[in-house]
């Protein structure tokens, strides 16, 4: 035993040891907190930089599309609810009636089409992902107009694998119209990439989740007059080369084409591709020539009519967007079955290519007088000759006895009909009608 002295020496000794270890350890802990705010002060300034400056459109498309994933996946989670509106939407109301999702339904021919459905009796569900390539409120308006006829737009986009997986397995389709697309002709030439994400990829994902779907849908989608590039023959027919496109707009709804050869030779899908010839009317796009020379007539401001580098009219054959509805519904009407079923090809399957125009080609000049007409104002012409690279063509022409054929197609609407019908709509649109002189003569 130790002595009183020694004793109370230890226990000094044995509460400095404490101490140390105690201020050892505060160290430590102090040390090891600071290496953790400094990493995580790192990360973030990383991931402010990739975001704010590195990558700002990878970064924030990926965050976006992320966003719209979880949108879509917090749907499927709370899935109930939102598999019953689907349903709701695609349920036919008359017996044998279609049940169609239609791609590209907030767009101008989808919100026709899919209005023309839902009338008629079929079930319709949208998928649409309201991008900013034109006025998105347009979009929006659509989208309300078909909510009151109980058509309900899914947000989504084309590229979103497990969505498309999700909506053909709450909903077995019978046919898909594959409407949603990158459209015009020139804007290929500032954004290509939306063409290839759109026309390509998002067609091949399409057709990927359709062939694995059972029953597999038939698939009717918009292909374009575009793809007769070149082609001097006239009027055009499908017989015609499509080998030479002249845009890469052209370029990929031919590639669809092609590739909707492989996928019904493949798996059997049923596919029809309806080349439209440059559709106008009510509800129509904001980045077309009818529509925006509409607006810039009444605004006073300039337009510039294009002519061919030989001083020629440029001339389309502007189809009226009721004919294409017919057209539509017509390949729907006649399309057959899909042959295979959860990717397997099981026979062979229908594999088709129309023309829907209206075979009445009318030169851009003729295009404003009747625009003139109708509005009561004066153009402020700027006639130049057509950008030599940006893709366009001097003219379009169908032939469309093929689809007269197989569809019953037969274009009714001529182009001061249907442009009346156009201004009438776009001045009660934009709330202008007191600004016209006069009303719009009625046909
Ligand atoms: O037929 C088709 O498949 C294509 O029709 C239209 O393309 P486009 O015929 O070029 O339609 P607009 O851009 O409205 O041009 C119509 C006419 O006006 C002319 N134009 C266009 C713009 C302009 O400022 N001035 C002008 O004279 C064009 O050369 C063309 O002859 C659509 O924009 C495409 O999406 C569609 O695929």
């Amino acid at each position: 035993m130790g002595s009183p002295a020694d004793t109370s020496k230890s226990i000094k000794v044995e509460r400095y040891k404490r101490y140390i270890r105690r201020v050892n350890s505060t160290k430590l802990l102090n040390a090891s907190s600071k290496l953790l705010f400094r990493a995580t002060l790192l990360v973030a300034l990383i991931l402010v930089f990739l975001f704010t400056f590195n990558y700002p459109p990878l970064a924030l498309a990926d965050m976006y599309s992320t966003q719209r994933h979880l949108q879509a996946h917090s749907h499927f989670l709370s899935s109930g609810a939102w598999e019953k509106q689907l349903r709701h939407s695609a349920t036919p109301r008359r017996p044998n009636g279609l049940t169609v999702l239609v791609t590209g339904a907030a767009g101008f021919v989808g919100s026709h089409c899919s209005l023309a459905l839902k009338k008629r009796g079929d079930g319709v569900l949208g998928l649409d992902n309201f991008n900013a390539y034109y006025d998105p409120s347009l979009k929006r308006a659509r989208q309300a107009m078909l909510a009151k006829h109980q058509v309900l737009i899914v947000e989504g986009d084309l590229n979103d694998t497990p969505l498309l997986h999700k909506l053909l397995d709450v909903v077995a389709f019978t046919h898909i119209l594959h409407l949603a697309a990158q459209a015009g002709v020139r804007y290929a030439m500032h954004n290509p990439q939306s063409y290839v994400t759109a026309n390509i990829a998002g067609f091949v994902n399409l057709l990927e989740a359709a062939k694995s779907a059972n029953p597999q849908p038939a698939i009717v989608w918009a292909s374009s007059s575009s793809v007769y590039g070149l082609n001097t023959e006239n009027p055009f027919s499908e017989l015609h080369r499509t080998d030479q496109p002249a845009s890469l707009y052209a370029a990929t709804k031919k590639a669809g084409e092609e590739i909707a050869h492989s996928y019904n030779h493949i798996y059997g899908l049923s596919l029809t591709g309806l080349r439209f010839f440059t559709v106008y009317g009510p509800w129509g796009r904001p980045d077309m020539a009818y529509f925006f020379f509409t607006k810039d007539i009444l605004q006073g401001k300039s337009i510039d009519v294009y002519e061919t580098p030989e001083g020629k009219q440029v001339a389309r054959d502007f189809t009226y967007i009721d004919d294409i509805v017919k057209g539509c519904l017509g390949a729907l009407d006649t399309a057959e079955k899909s042959s295979g079923s959860g990717g397997k090809k099981r026979g062979a399957a229908q594999l088709r290519v129309y023309n829907l125009g209206n075979t009445s080609p009318v030169p851009v000049g003729k295009l404003v007088s009747i625009l003139e007409g109708l509005l009561n104002s004066k153009a402020k012409k700027h006639v130049i000759k057509m950008p030599s690279n940006d893709g366009d063509g001097p003219y379009t022409h169908a032939n469309v006895s093929l689809a007269f054929r197989d569809l019953a197609y037969k274009p009714t609407t001529d182009l001061p009909t249907g442009l009346r019908k156009f201004v009438k709509w776009y001045v009660g649109y934009y709330g202008l009608q007191t600004s016209l002189k006069k009303d719009i003569p009625s046909a």
